[in-house]
C-alpha cells in the first residue's frame, strides 16, 4: 500500500501525537492526508505552522479520516469517547496509543463493530528507532493490523504481540527511554564526582551508550556475554559490578518493571 492511501487523524496531538505526525510525513506521507485535533488553539496554530497539517476539532476529524489514532492521556480518553464515541462510523480504524487502556475500554464506548488496534510505541519515534508493539482488538482484522504496521514501520521496529502483554509491554519499552535517560544521568554525575568536565563525561557516557546499543542490536551476543568481555579479571569493572549488586540495582529493575506494569493496570481500572 502507497504511504498516504489512508487520511488519518491524531486525536490528541501532544508528545507522542506530534512524533506520529513527524514520522509519518517523513516517510511520506501527504500531509494534505494528515489531521490533528488539540485541546489548545494555541498548540493547533504551532502544529498548522511546523507540519502543514489539517487541524480540526473532534467531531470533524471523525467525519473526515479513515484512521482515528488517539494519542490522549488515558486519564482524558473517556471524556473524549463520551463526545465522540457514539459518532465514530463502524468502518473507521480506531487505534489506541494509550497506556493501560484494554481495547475494550474503548469497544464499550464504540458502535459495535468498530475495529480497535492497541499500539505502544515510544519516544525514539523521534529518530526513527521506536519499539512499536501492536496487537488487534476487537473487530480488527489482518488488514487492520498491516495499515497499523505500515504506519509505525518507518518510526522504528514494530512487533506483534497479544493484547494481555501490552502493559508489560509498556513498563519495558513504553518507559524505558526513560530508564537508560535516568541512568547515564546518573552516569555523568559520577564523572563529575570522578573529577571530569560535565561536557568530557557526557560525550564518554553518550557514545558509550550508543556503542553498547548498537553492539547489542548488531552483534546478537547476549549481554551477559557482552558484559564479561568487559569484565577482566581483578580489573576495575568487577568493582564497579560488586557495588552495583550491593546496591540491589537488578532487584531495583525488576521491582521498577513490575510497578510500571501495575500502574498501567490501576489506569485501566480508575478509566472504569
Ligand atoms: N510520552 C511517552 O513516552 C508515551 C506516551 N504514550 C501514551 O500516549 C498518550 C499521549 O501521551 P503524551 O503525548 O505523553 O501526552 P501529552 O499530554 O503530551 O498529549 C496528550 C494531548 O492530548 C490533548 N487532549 C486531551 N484531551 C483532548 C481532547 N478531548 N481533544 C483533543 N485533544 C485532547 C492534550 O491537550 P492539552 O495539551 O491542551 O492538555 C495533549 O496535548 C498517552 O495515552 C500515553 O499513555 C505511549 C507511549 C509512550
Ligand atoms: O509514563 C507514561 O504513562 C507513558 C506511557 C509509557 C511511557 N510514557
Amino acid at each position: 500500500m502507497a504511504p498516504g492511501a489512508h487520511t488519518v487523524a491524531v486525536v490528541g496531538a501532544g508528545k507522542i501525537g506530534e512524533l506520529m505526525l513527524s514520522g509519518l510525513l517523513r516517510a511520506g506521507w501527504p500531509a494534505d492526508k494528515l489531521i490533528a485535533t488539540t485541546r489548545r488553539q494555541a498548540r493547533a496554530e504551532e502544529l498548522a505552522q511546523r507540519y502543514g497539517v489539517r487541524m480540526l476539532d473532534n467531531l470533524s476529524a471523525v467525519a473526515e479520516a479513515e484512521v482515528l489514532a488517539i494519542a490522549v492521556k488515558p486519564q482524558d480518553a473517556g471524556a473524549l469517547l463520551d463526545d465522540i464515541g457514539a459518532k465514530v462510523p463502524a468502518d473507521k480504524l480506531v487505534i489506541s496509543l494509550c497506556a493501560g487502556l484494554p481495547t475494550s475500554f474503548f469497544g464499550r464506548r464504540l458502535p459495535e463493530g468498530t475495529p480497535v488496534v492497541r499500539v505502544m510505541t515510544n519516544t525514539p519515534a523521534l529518530v526513527d528507532e521506536a519499539m512499536t508493539a501492536i496487537s488487534a482488538g476487537p473487530h480488527a482484522t489482518a488488514a487492520h493490523l498491516a495499515l497499523a504496521e505500515e504506519m509505525f514501520k518507518p518510526l522504528g521496529a514494530t512487533l506483534r504481540v497479544p493484547e494481555s502483554q501490552q502493559d508489560a509491554v509498556t513498563a519495558l519499552s513504553g518507559s524505558g527511554p526513560a530508564y537508560f535517560y535516568l541512568l547515564v544521568e546518573a552516569m555523568i554525575d559520577a564523572g563529575i564526582l570522578l573529577g571530569l568536565p560535565r561536557q568530557v563525561a557526557h560525550e564518554l557516557i553518550v557514545q558509550t551508550a550508543i556503542g553498547s546499543a548498537v553492539m547489542l542490536r548488531d552483534s546478537g551476543e547476549h549481554p551477559v556475554k557482552l558484559r564479561e568481555a568487559v569484565t577482566s579479571p581483578a580489573g576495575t569493572t568487577i568493582s564497579a559490578i560488586r557495588e552495583l549488586e550491593n546496591h540491589g540495582v537488578r532487584a531495583a529493575l525488576l521491582a521498577a518493571l513490575e510497578a510500571a506494569r501495575d500502574r498501567a493496570r490501576e489506569l485501566a481500572q480508575q478509566s472504569g
